[in-house]
């Protein structure tokens, strides 16, 4: 008999194009060695076009899930994605304040294509409730800006923004920088720049930005590989430098599917092994 890897759960929505949402997650997940499970908070129609529809699941369909995993299999680290509506964010919010496994929350709010993924009467609850319990919270600059009023146009201010979210009572953040390039008046070149920190360590995550379009689903895999690693013993620093290493692998991989933004591939070191071997 095989020993049972690390347990990881995804509380998140679903993409039916495979390229964000849960699966994403699961799939980042499988690629890092870790068992993982989902909690499913709502569906999308969603392709690399856009999304076409999104439906939330009742509370109680999220609790049940949510009992089953933990009750019987148990959790090793949990990451949150998708949560729709404030109800949504509150109930997760209370569940996850009863375990002592890690938790990432990534604070999704926006596709990559502009739809909304989270109601706008929800913010609140995200900075009241959720926030709270995270034990690394990881808002791209477009959701620091919804949450705490600050826009990042410079690194400089990347520090600002980690303390405002640090405020809401998350233990660390990591502020995403892949948008800080691309957008007019926003500094950036040729590097995607992070910044975590707990208000008292700082670490800069760099890598290499790679002109890829095809960059759909980059923040749900950042932050399931981070649970994957914290789920696996690492510390906060090593297991978001190890993260960040696998989704810059996965962005340089992106490929293109439909007529639009094509997913990062979540493969991308199994493939590049197999073509070596
Ligand atoms: N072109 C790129 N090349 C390399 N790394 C990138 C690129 N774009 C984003 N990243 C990295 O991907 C990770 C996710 O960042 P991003 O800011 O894209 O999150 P996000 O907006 O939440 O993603 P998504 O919109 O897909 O949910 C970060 O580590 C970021 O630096
Ligand atoms: C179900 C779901 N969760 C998260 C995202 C964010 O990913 P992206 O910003 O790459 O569109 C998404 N599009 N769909």
């Amino acid at each position: 008999m095989t020993e049972a890897p690390p347990r990881v759960l995804t509380v998140a929505g679903s993409d039916s194009g495979g390229g964000a949402g849960i699966q994403a997650d699961l799939k980042t997940m499988l690629a890092l060695g870790v068992h993982g499970m989902s909690v499913i908070t709502a569906v999308t129609a969603q392709n690399s076009l856009g999304v076409q529809g999104a439906w939330e699941l009742p509370v109680e369909a999220v609790r049940a899930q949510y009992r089953s995993v933990v009750d019987d299999i148990g959790v090793q680290a949990v990451k949150t994605g998708m949560l729709a509506t404030a109800e949504l964010v509150e109930t997760v919010a209370e569940l996850l304040s009863g375990t002592n496994a890690p938790v990432v929350v990534d604070p999704v709010s926006v596709s990559k294509h502009g739809d909304a993924l989270l109601a706008a009467s929800a913010l609140d609850a995200v900075r009241t409730a959720l926030l709270p319990v995270a034990t690394v919270a990881t808002p791209n600059l477009d959701e620091v800006a919804q949450l705490t009023g600050i826009r990042v146009r410079s690194e400089d201010r990347m520090r600002d923004a980690a303390g405002a979210v640090l405020e809401y009572g998350p233990k660390w953040v990591l502020i995403k920088g892949g948008h800080l390039t691309g957008d007019p008046g926003r500094e950036g070149g040729d590097q995607a720049v992070d910044l975590l920190t707990d208000g008292i360590e700082e670490h800069w995550l760099r890598a290499p930005r790679h002109d890829n379009r095809h960059t759909h689903g980059t923040g749900c895999t950042l932050a399931s590989a981070i649970a994957a690693q914290l789920a696996k013993g690492q510390s906060v620093p090593q297991a978001v430098t190890a993260a960040k290493d696998y989704v810059t692998g996965a962005v340089a991989a992106g490929f293109a599917l439909g007529g639009g933004i094509g997913p990062v591939d979540h493969g991308w070191a199994f493939r590049k092994a197999r073509t070596a071997g």
